[in-house]
């Protein structure tokens, strides 16, 4: 089974800042990781070198066993890496459906018809069939998030990357977003999230990655590493959840 997503010896570096320090992370297809930490520990760094946001200063990034440390976030979106951001940013003006199309046709490379219906299908399994006509702009906040994630599903990604997505949801809301975000595992894509809110991340991952000051502190099952004592020194005390 060829590793998804994985980097090695990630190095960032802001100014005098180091925010990433020789960082290894790896996701196997099908698997859930969670990432946590305090405020600044360089998670989103990270979720940005993977997705090529950022290229880091040292390292390596591969995607199926591939070098794309150089290549663009926008065609790793066409390979198969899929994001979703904390503030979701739909396209004004356009619908929901309409939205979707367009993850589906420039990041999915499907044309036509089969943007159309690969659209349709993830706007289903998102929970937004029955208001695909309405203007993006006038969701609230829960659907604008299940939107941001139907418009990553459209991309049909290998691997998501979803950096806080439950941040400012209701406890009921974030219940919802579990049940979304467990669908998108059981149809076999392997995900990468961040998230403050770690009783809601520990319902769906296998794996918990904890990081503090661009450093890998902890990584293994849930509930080992948030029994461990470093991660509580570290994070822990800290957490909103
Ligand atoms: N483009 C940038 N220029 C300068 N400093 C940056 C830049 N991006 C991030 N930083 C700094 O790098 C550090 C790590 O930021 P990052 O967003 O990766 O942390 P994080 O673990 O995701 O934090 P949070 O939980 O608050 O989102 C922070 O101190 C941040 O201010």
């Amino acid at each position: 089974m060829t590793t998804v997503l994985d980097g090695h010896g990630l190095s960032v570096r802001f100014g005098d800042l180091q925010v990433l320090d020789g960082v290894d992370f790896a996701v196997q297809p099908g698997e859930a990781v969670g990432i946590v930490g305090p405020n600044g520990a360089g998670k989103t760094t990270m979720l940005n070198v993977l997705a090529g946001a950022i290229r880091p200063q040292q390292g390596t990034v591969r995607f199926e066993g591939r070098d794309v440390t150089r290549t663009r976030p926008d065609q790793r979106c066409r390979m198969g890496v899929g994001r979703a951001f904390q503030v979701p940013r739909p396209f004004g003006g356009m619908t929901v459906l309409e939205n979707v199309v367009v993850a589906a046709s420039y990041g999915g490379d499907l044309k036509g018809r089969r943007a159309y219906a690969r659209a349709a299908d993830v706007l289903d399994e998102c929970g937004l069939a029955e208001i695909a006509n309405r203007r993006a702009e006038s969701l609230g906040l829960l659907h604008r998030k299940r939107l941001e994630l139907a418009r990553c599903l459209a991309t049909t990604p290998k691997v998501v990357l979803l950096d806080e997505i439950g941040a400012g949801l209701t406890d009921a809301e974030a219940a919802e977003l579990v049940d979304a975000v467990r669908h998108i595992k059981q149809g076999g894509t392997a995900i990468v999230w961040i998230e403050h809110i770690v009783h809601v991340l520990v319902q769906v991952v296998d794996r918990l990655v904890c990081m503090d000051t661009g450093r890998v502190i902890a990584d293994g099952d849930p509930a080992e590493v948030l029994k461990d004592a470093v991660v509580i020194d570290a994070y822990l005390g800290k957490a909103t959840s």
